[in-house]
């Protein structure tokens, strides 16, 4: 059991060369990126709580999970150990098990559920069955989890195909943009590290955490969005920039314009 904590007992091991930069973390810039979770996860927290209050406060659960994911990504890639990879990778697969329980559209749902709860019951299980299935062969889970991502995109494309919003079919372009360059730089650190160790570049997980992360403020956002204008149309949900609007960069975010809960009540 105690191997399981030990430095460099996980199967996997990227491209940046181990203890390069320190000799207590295995591979440094893996490591520091991965604080990246943490600048961005409290600030998306901040930004959807209009929406998350007036639709369901579980919604925060997505921003506060990824806090984690960011602390076990930081931890594995610090001491590369089996207990470190399982815990990154469970907490990315809880944190999509909740954004499906949360925001998977009610008209894509399998014809024998009738309500969210039932759903959200039934991904429950689904996760908890693969928790436990992800023992019997660690090395395949990061690829099962990328094919989530896969079918999150799918979702994505489904819901989009009618939309005529501007802003909406932007920020759905944009975060297609980013994932593609993520798992671009996710795949080539994986296959192609001896070419990238020929330039000297062994970096691309770590850039891959930080597009990751950015990709998924942007789904998220836009996956809010749609939920929002479908469940609670009449705050009249619109799509703003943080910290300018104006700008051509930053975090996408959900602003009320109608009516709300405490307004509705007086
Ligand atoms: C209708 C469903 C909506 C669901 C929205 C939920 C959003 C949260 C989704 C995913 C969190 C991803 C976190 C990535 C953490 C990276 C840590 C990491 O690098 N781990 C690696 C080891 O260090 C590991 O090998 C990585 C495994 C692959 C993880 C793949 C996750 C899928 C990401 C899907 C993102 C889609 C973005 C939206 C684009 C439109
Ligand atoms: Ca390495
Ligand atoms: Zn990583």
């Amino acid at each position: 059991m105690a191997g399981a904590f030990s430095y460099e007992s996980s199967e996997l091991d990227w491209c940046e060369d181990n203890y390069r930069h320190s000799e207590h973390v295995v591979e440094y810039f893996n490591t520091i990126s991965s604080f990246f979770f943490f600048i961005i996860s409290p600030i998306m927290l901040y930004l959807m709580h209009p929406y998350a209050k007036e639709r369901n406060l579980a919604i925060h659960m997505v921003w506060t999970m990824m806090i984690f994911v960011g602390l076990f990504s930081a931890y594995f890639h610090m001491t590369l150990s089996f207990v470190g990879q399982m815990l990154d990778e469970l907490s990315i697969l809880w944190v999509l098990a909740m954004g499906y329980a949360v925001w998977f559209p009610r008209r894509l749902f399998p014809s024998f559920i009738k309500d969210r709860s039932t759903f959200s019951n039934l991904v429950l299980v689904v996760t908890i069955i693969s928790t436990l299935s992800s023992f019997v062969k660690p090395t395949a889970n990061a690829y099962a989890l990328n094919c989530f991502g896969l079918h999150m995109l799918y979702v994505l494309a489904v819901e989009m195909r009618c939309c005529t919003d501007q802003k909406a079919l932007r920020l759905g372009k944009l975060s297609v943009a980013l994932w593609v360059l993520a798992i671009t730089c996710w795949i080539s650190d994986r296959f192609g590290c001896s070419f990238w160790q020929r330039l000297n570049f062994c970096y691309l997980h770590g850039i891959w955490h930080i597009l990751i992360v950015i990709a998924v403020a942007y789904g998220s956002t836009l996956i809010a969005y749609l939920d929002a204008n479908y469940e609670i149309p009449y705050s009249l949900p619109g799509l703003q920039y943080w910290p300018c609007d104006k700008w051509a960069v930053g975090l996408p975010h959900i602003v009320l314009k109608g009516t709300t809960k405490t307004q509705k009540r007086c």
